[in-house]
């Protein structure tokens, strides 16, 4: 019943796909020799297994202690409620351990065969999909240069369909793209010929340092180019000659990127016999999209961007399969497609694959990536870990779909893909295709459909990625994980602390939102998941809710250490031990694990720095955002993250790997506020414990107040001891000093009741 409706739903809301069942497709099917990739098991469970079970045993016995504590504690209220939120917050940290040791459980990799998919003769369309927002933030130059290297992948050109949606509904993106499709005609036999390996040309001409004699031809078209891209973004306007052209006419004044109609041009059309590069081999179509704004109907940001891609891809060239990239992640590895066509086109185990991701890599990172912006751990770890229970979440960016799957079909046993999707795809004039397309960009066109409901991408969550994912895994298929040796795709990493934090504060918003909604794995994916693959969503999901207990144990641990109160055993009492192995082996654990996903020693402490301060920072205020937009305070927005500074100063303190603060932020208030608040408890609460003669009481919480005035050091440099522009603002260093400052004195007469 439910997959009737479904496909009634599917087909209604498709109005407009193209749906052929061609007799060559069973053929095709029959072609494959054997099995198109193979997938391993990591090693060394057994041995993980075991330590995992020391670990609980001697989490249990911590718990022991404190009932221990909590029995013989005098009977102080202000003893009992402290020690109570200890307990809880351990409690917590424990929860969520054991969530993180739901990945590490089975991990397993793939590895395709894409040497027996370049026999075939027939091979399915490709869209691909690029989203971008603001001509500023997302410099055009870099979108288009996206854009060429995903147009130059290697595979058959008029096979290739690439979709540019810009949400700024910008002429300057859109005059960028028209450049990009003159140079395309270039760059893409440049590769094919020369057998380029980097197709991004900014890339690789950046990279290039002895070109041969017949590379600078394309060489200085390109920085033509660029150049030409720049002076108009610079100037914010396109020259004189061009705005009667076709296109370009479309924009007229009183249009804002939150107020225009929907804009559709197809720059490049791959049906076009005489759409050819300068070889005379067939171009890939390329599409510029940008969907209507109106200021009265919310946007639905990059998840309605992406649902208007969907119909608007299904008009024109509705290829089987979709890939979707941000728009600075350039793909690095001309054979993605093939890898990728490996899983879905497997004859055995291919037919219920709704998605083959690939890790987020970044290219912009310093060598202790002190931002923890790598993405290293969950990249070698956590995802492949995903991937043996039923696949790795959709993380937005370096994803193929199944465009069936994307679109809301429930998978079942009896459903085969048509491989020749698109191929059909009428013969119309590209005018006419342009204008219905443009009908399905508007914004009325999804009022009382399933859009961003059942279809499509999910609306009205700030990672709009995770939960549509997680809605697919639902509704039956699975995901596969590919992580090559040669990266598939490279983006741009954020290059400020404050960048960091916000983009890991949207992150936590969404997750946030997950968690308290229906959407929650544990309660949309009961009895449709496996339990594991439900846990393991909650490493992302339970994100948010970790910086509360971090807080309580950030603040409460040095207070007490201040006043003497003593809340772990004595460093010479048996048990110490429990307390010290969790701790010790976690964190040898996290370093060993860190190290083998390719981090350096002090990349791995900057990570637990940035542990620190996004659980503190961004998860924290994201905690407080969404309860504001619960109570209608606020409204859930997006912010872009930047993909380029300008400030040469900032750079600079970037590639030295120094803290970047700069201006005021709430985030920094309390990264400096509870800096200040350990150290100040650290020099004195040591002085006392010294003078009273209470080290050894007191002297675990001595070590633990240590280790987080270690990893502040870049902040005690910020606030006191640089010069530079990227320190801490004199207000923040004064408002962090007031709060340490207060809640020591305030303490400190309770504390003496105690
Ligand atoms: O209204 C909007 C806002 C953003 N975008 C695009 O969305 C992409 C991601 O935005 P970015 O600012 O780069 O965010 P990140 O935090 O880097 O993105 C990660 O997290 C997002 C969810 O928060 C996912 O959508 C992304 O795919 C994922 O890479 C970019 O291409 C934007 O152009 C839109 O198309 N419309
Ligand atoms: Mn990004």
């Amino acid at each position: 019943m439910i997959q009737h409706a479904n496909s009634f739903i599917y087909i209604m809301a498709n109005r407009c796909l193209i749906l052929c069942h061609h007799p060559s497709e069973r053929s095709m099917m029959r072609n494959g020799d054997g099995s198109l990739f193979r997938t391993e098991k990591a090693k060394g469970r057994k041995a993980f297994k075991l330590f995992a079970f020391s670990m609980l045993c001697c989490i249990m016995m911590t718990w022991v202690y404190r009932g221990k504590q909590l029995a013989e504690s005098d009977g102080s209220r202000w003893l009992t409620a402290l020690l109570l939120g200890l307990l809880a917050s351990e409690i917590w940290f424990a929860f969520y351990w054991l969530v993180t040791q739901t990945v590490r459980w089975n991990p397993v990799h793939r590895y395709p065969s894409k040497e027996k998919l370049y026999q075939r003769s027939q091979l399915p369309k490709v869209d691909m999909f690029v989203c971008t927002a603001d001509p500023i933030a997302e410099p055009p130059a870099l979108v288009v240069s996206t854009v060429l290297s995903l147009m130059a992948y290697n595979y058959p050109a008029e096979k290739l369909s690439l979709y540019l949606s810009d949400d700024g509904g910008s002429i300057l993106t859109f005059y960028a793209l028209w450049e990009a499709s003159l140079f395309a005609k270039h760059w893409i036999p440049f590769c094919k010929n020369f057998n380029v390996e980097l197709r991004s040309p900014a890339v690789f001409f950046s990279k290039l340092t002895d070109p041969l004699k017949e590379w600078y031809h394309v060489k200085n078209l390109y920085e033509e180019m660029v150049s030409r891209i720049d002076d108009v973004v610079e100037l914010g306007r396109i020259p004189e000659k061009l705005k009667e052209e076709d296109g370009f006419s479309r924009w007229h004044s009183g249009m804002t990127s939150r107020n225009h109609e929907p804009i559709l041009k197809i720059l490049l059309d791959g049906r076009d016999p005489a759409s050819l590069d300068m070889d005379g081999n067939r171009l890939p179509t390329l599409v510029y999209m940008a969907r209507e704004k109106r200021p009265e109907y919310h946007h639905n940001f990059k998840a309605g961007a992406m649902n208007a891609l969907i119909r608007v891809s299904s008009v024109i060239s509705n290829a089987p399969f979709i890939l979707n990239v941000d728009c600075d992640m350039y793909s690095n590895n001309s054979d993605s497609i093939f890898d990728s066509l490996c899983f879905f086109l497997d004859e055995e185990k291919g037919g219920n694959i709704a998605f083959v991701q690939y890790p987020q890599c970044f290219d912009n990172l310093t060598k202790n990536d002190l931002y923890a912006g790598s993405l290293n751990v969950v990249s070698g770890s956590e995802l492949p870990g995903f991937d043996g229970w039923g696949g790795p979440p959709y993380i937005g960016t370096g994803c193929f779909h199944r465009r069936e799957a994307l679109c809301g079909r429930i998978y079942g046993r009896d459903y085969k893909e048509n491989w020749n999707k698109g191929t059909l795809a009428v013969r119309e004039n590209a005018s006419i295709l342009e204008q219905r397309a443009t009908e399905i960009a508007t914004c009325t066109y999804e009022h009382n459909t399933l859009w961003g409901k059942q279809m499509g991408l999910k609306y009205g969550c700030a990672v709009e990625d995770v939960v549509s994912g997680l809605a697919i895994h639902c509704k039956g298929w699975r995901s596969v994980y590919y992580n090559p040796q040669k990266k598939a795709f490279l983006g741009t990493s954020p290059t400020t602390l404050r960048d960091s934090l916000t983009q890991h504060k949207r992150w936590a918003e969404g997750q946030l939102q997950i968690v308290f909604s229906k959407n929650c794995s544990f309660i949309a994916g009961h009895n449709r998941m496996k339990l594991g693959h439900q846990m393991a969503y909650g490493i992302y999901n339970f994100w948010p809710l970790n910086s509360l207990p971090t807080l309580y144990y950030i603040i409460v641990h040095p207070l007490c250490l201040l006043n003497g109160v003593s809340l772990f055993p004595k460093i010479s009492s048996p048990w110490v031990l429990p307390f010290a192995y969790v701790f010790i082996a976690k964190n040898a654990y996290s370093l060993a694990e860190s190290l083998m996903c390719g981090d350096t020693v002090l990349g791995w402490w900057n990570s637990q720095r940035m542990w620190l301060m996004k659980r503190i920072g961004s998860y924290f205020l994201a905690i407080v955002n969404n309860i504001a937009t619960a109570l209608g305070f606020s409204r859930l927005g997006f912010a872009i993250t930047s993909k380029a500074t300008d400030d040469q100063e900032v750079s600079k303190r970037y590639e030295k790997e120094m803290m970047e603060f700069g201006s005021s932020s709430p985030f920094f208030t309390i990264i400096g506020a509870v800096a200040m608040l350990n150290l100040i408890c650290f020099v004195y609460g040591m002085k006392r414990a010294v003078v009273n003669g209470k080290t050894e009481t007191l002297m675990v919480q001595i070590l633990l107040t240590g280790v987080v005035v270690l990893l502040n050091i870049p902040v005690y440099e910020g606030l006191f001891l640089r010069k530079d522009k990227g320190r801490l603002s004199l207000s923040t260093t004064l408002a962090s000093l007031g709060f340490a400052m207060s809640a020591c004195l305030l303490t400190v007469s309770k504390g003496t009741a105690i």
